[in-house]
């Protein structure tokens, strides 16, 4: 077993492509001990994969009150590790296994990238290879794809596992009932929250995404204005209606989630021929128009806006929720020119029902991903993180890091360099070290969301 922890925490960061294939299951009939079993457990804890096991704070903490020195784990000295690149402070494990498809990936092969008709059409979400769950080149087999339930005896348990027994440590239930309970607690939530219109007037296309098109709505019965993502049905068949059901069943959950700095989900609707999933109308558009429109922001708007996307962020992260897409498109702005987040949680799903359909869905790129994402490895709530850091850098220069490169080698350069980005000589040294700091590349050492936001670059944000 010792030597299987090796070769598990030699995998974190390859810093060859070229090394053989390397496996996160122990070899056939290998009972894991509790350290690899850990690493090994499926990890996730809904269809959607974004309840990902990590260490949860000690209490979970109440959805409404996510407080800072959330999660035990402390980033103290990374700073300094980043500018120095020497050891920092060790974190609790972060690690898990990422079992569903999740990110970015190109479709196409775009020639330029650096225009902005390549990037527009290359930054939407893509699933990745089922089998691999990787974006690199399927060196690293093995994923599992557990799902959350507890069984007739009250016992937390996963469908599936990618490494077989070993499962049953007192401290794994122990973790799994809390995220039950934090699962309970969007139900119960989402009992209460605001509910699809029943009758409704669709009105303009508002957008376009890799899955469909996004229409403002009218609700007859209320008055309110709502945004409606549709996704046609077509060429459906016993696995889309799986597929529609498991999407429902998480838009149901997801609207639990409720946050001045995220997109409100009010619910889901299938017809013969589509999927609808309502939600908040954000009159301001994205961000990632905004950036366009104004050829890049000012760092006094890119600082407030990550502030609020940090502050959605942290709130999302004590659900124990990875967004796994933070990028300008999935940040809206309401008409006073606050930010949320939105496309949380429900895309995977979204990408499963067109898959189904054997329509291609693949699109966008993984300029915004983490390494650990574009290399299949355990991942968790800090991925979102680097992510920020590519959209700050997006923010500020209108293009994420990496931007000149085709998609693949931009994966490449990410799996094994430091981003590339060249930031306007304006821009301040408190707004250059924030960046690194997203940017830390082993995610251990990462900070999270409620660390960051105690950092100099949005401390003072109003
Ligand atoms: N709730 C909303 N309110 C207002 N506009 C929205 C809303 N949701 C989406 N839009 C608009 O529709 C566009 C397309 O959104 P969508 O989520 O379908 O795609 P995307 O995030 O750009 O790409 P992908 O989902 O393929 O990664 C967004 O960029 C935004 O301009």
């Amino acid at each position: 077993m010792k030597s299987l922890r090796l070769i598990l925490s030699s995998e974190q960061f390859p810093s060859n492509n070229n090394d053989p294939p390397k496996r996160y299951s122990p070899p056939p009939g290998c009972l894991p001990d509790e350290d690899t079993a850990k690493i090994c457990r499926p990890q996730h804890v809904t269809p959607g994969g974004e309840f990902i096991p990590e260490d949860l704070p000690s209490q979970q903490e109440s959805p409404s009150s996510v407080k800072s020195s959330e999660y035990g784990a402390s980033y103290k000295g990374s700073l300094n590790s980043v500018r120095t690149s020497s050891t920092s402070l060790m974190h609790n494990s972060d690690y898990r296994v990422l079992n569903s498809p999740a990110g970015t990936f190109p479709r196409t092969k775009t020639n330029n990238i650096s225009s902005e008709t390549a990037l527009n059409s290359a930054n939407r979400t893509f699933p990745r290879s089922k089998e691999t769950g990787s974006f690199m080149p399927s060196f690293y087999g093995d994923k599992s794809n557990g799902s959350f339930q507890r069984n007739q005896n009250g016992d937390t348990s996963s469908s599936t596992c990618s490494s077989g027994s070993g499962m049953s440590s007192p401290s794994f239930n122990e973790f799994y009932d809390k995220l039950y309970q934090v699962r309970n607690k969007m139900n119960e939530n989402s009992l209460s929250s605001p509910q699809p219109p029943r009758h409704f007037k669709k009105e303009i296309a508002i957008g376009e995404g890799g899955f469909g098109k996004v229409f403002k709505c009218y609700d007859q019965d209320t008055g309110r204005e709502l945004a409606m993502k549709e996704v046609k049905l077509c060429n459906k068949n016993k696995e889309t209606s799986k597929e529609v059901k498991a999407l429902m069943m998480e838009i149901k959950l997801l609207k639990g989630i409720e946050h001045q700095r995220i997109v409100q989900y009010f619910g889901c609707m299938a017809t013969e021929d589509s999927l609808c999933i309502f939600m908040e109308y954000m009159a301001g558009g994205s961000v990632r128009k905004e950036i366009i429109k104004y050829k890049g922001l000012s760092e006094n708007v890119t600082k407030r806006y990550t502030k609020q996307i940090l502050e959605g962020l942290a709130y999302l992260h004590s659900f124990v929720i990875v967004h796994r897409d933070i990028k300008g498109a999935n940040i809206l702005k309401d008409p006073s020119g606050n930010v949320k987040i939105a496309d949380f949680g429900a895309s995977k799903h979204v990408q499963a029902v067109c898959t189904s359909m054997g329509l291609r869905t693949a699109t966008g790129t993984p300029y915004w991903m983490a390494p650990e994402v574009i290399n299949g490895r355990p991942y968790g709530r800090r991925a979102d993180i680097w992510s920020l850091g590519a959209t700050i850098v997006e923010m500020l220069t209108t293009n994420p890091p990496n931007h000149d490169l085709e998609a693949m080698a931009a994966i490449f350069r990410t799996a094994t360099e430091l981003p590339k980005y060249e930031l306007p000589k304006s821009i301040s040294q408190t707004s250059r070290d924030f960046i690194k700091l997203c940017f830390t590349r082993d995610p251990k050492f990462r900070p999270t969301a409620n660390e960051l936001l105690n950092e100099p670059f949005v401390r003072d944000v109003l």
